[in-house]
């Protein structure tokens, strides 16, 4: 607590009671479908070199010319097939909206208005940098960030961080911060993915053959040059197959959304799907553990372009399983990750 001796100036600034403040930052999302919201999303997540990480005067002019000329368009197609039209926002936002309102409950119920709970994306609004502010403003001395991605990859967790560290170059008084660690091996994390598939597995008519889990890829040289995520992708099919009791065949690792023209993690989920199809699994499931909340990659591109694939070649049956979202036992994993690295800080 701060305290400012009789003799202080009038002036002195007022100082508001400490508080600990919990970032939750997930990736973003445009703030409209239409051309130019799309471009200024698409063009701020592609420059970024965590993700594409070519030399920027090699990248900057394919970006600037062909790919930001047509890939709106497109994308912008894609996310009016999915747009909450009633809060006129993408489902990432309306999503993590809910898990914020959720973990803001949790956290005061165990440690009142000491603790504040707020969100950030990494790209579009809210910004990183409005949210900081907004935190050491309000008091913030300490700040927990967490970026929602179960594994870890320099294309999402440490970009998020990255611009969080930039933040905190421009505050006078800088507050002390931790950031969350990956979590994909974290047993109430697995204990919910593997709720939900018993969940959706009990409601289906049939058994579906196999389950894919479909995770977002990334190029195959970042594996090459020391990127984790791979590793921990395949650890957590694992660990969700041994949570489910289940045997090798009937659970299997596949990665989407190539981008660009290098070769991606693979089997490429699109190709997969529909040679499970020819092979004879017709009813299948597919779930996406590396997405806190269901998006575009999940609802267009999993839901819509994944399943167009495996009923063209002959797939029956397409069981797809939403990502935790706010689901109780996903708060109640995010809580208790919160809480671990919180320790010592509020007790
Ligand atoms: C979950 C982990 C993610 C990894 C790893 C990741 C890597 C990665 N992504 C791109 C390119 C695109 N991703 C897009 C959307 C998108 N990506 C993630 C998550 C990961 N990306 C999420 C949650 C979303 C959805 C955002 C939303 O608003 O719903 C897009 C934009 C959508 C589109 O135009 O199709 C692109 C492009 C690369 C190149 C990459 C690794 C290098
Ligand atoms: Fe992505
Ligand atoms: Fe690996």
């Amino acid at each position: 607590m701060s305290e400012c001796p009789a003799h202080a100036p009038a002036d002195h600034p007022k100082l508001p009671r400490e508080k600990v403040g919990v970032l939750i930052a997930n990736l973003g999302t445009p703030d409209d479908t239409s051309y130019w919201p799309m471009r200024r999303y698409l063009n701020e997540f592609l420059s970024d070199q965590r993700v594409i990480d070519y030399p920027k005067w090699k990248w900057q002019p394919i970006l600037q010319g062909i790919v930001l000329t047509i890939r709106p368009f497109k994308s912008g197609a894609a996310y009016r097939s999915i747009w909450n039209e009633e809060a006129n926002e993408s489902p990432l936002m309306t999503i993590t909206k809910q898990q914020v309102a959720k973990l803001t409950t949790a956290l005061h119920d165990r440690y009142g208005d000491q603790v504040m709970v707020d969100y950030c994306m990494r790209y579009g609004n809210p910004s990183t940098k409005s949210k900081v502010q907004k935190m050491v403003a309000e008091g913030c001395t300490r700040i927990l960030f967490c970026p929602l991605y179960p594994q870890y990859a320099g294309a999402t967790t440490a970009t998020a961080n990255d611009q969080f560290f930039r933040a905190l170059m421009e505050e006078k008084w800088q507050p002390a911060t931790r950031t969350l660690p990956p979590y994909f091996d974290d047993s109430a994390y697995i204990d919910a993915l593997a709720a939900s598939v018993e969940r959706a597995y009990a409601a289906a008519d049939e058994q579906p053959d196999i389950l894919i889990c479909s995770y977002h890829g990334l190029p195959f040289r970042y594996l090459t040059e020391g990127d984790p995520y791979h590793c921990q992708c395949q650890k957590t099919t694992r660990l969700l197959k041994e949570r489910l009791g289940w045997s090798d065949d009937r659970i299997m690792t596949t990665f989407q959304s190539k981008f660009g023209p290098e070769d991606w993690l693979q089997p490429y989920t699109v190709e997969e799907v529909a040679r499970q199809a020819e092979a004879g699994n017709k009813k299948i499931a597919v779930i996406a553990p590396a997405f806190s909340a269901d998006c575009i990659e999940t609802l267009e591109e999993i839901n819509e372009e994944i399943k167009e694939s495996f009923e063209h070649a002959g797939g029956e049956k397409f069981t797809y399983i939403p990502c935790l979202n706010d689901d109780e036992a996903h708060i109640a994993a995010l809580t208790g990750q919160i809480e671990a690295n919180l320790k010592g800080w509020l007790d």
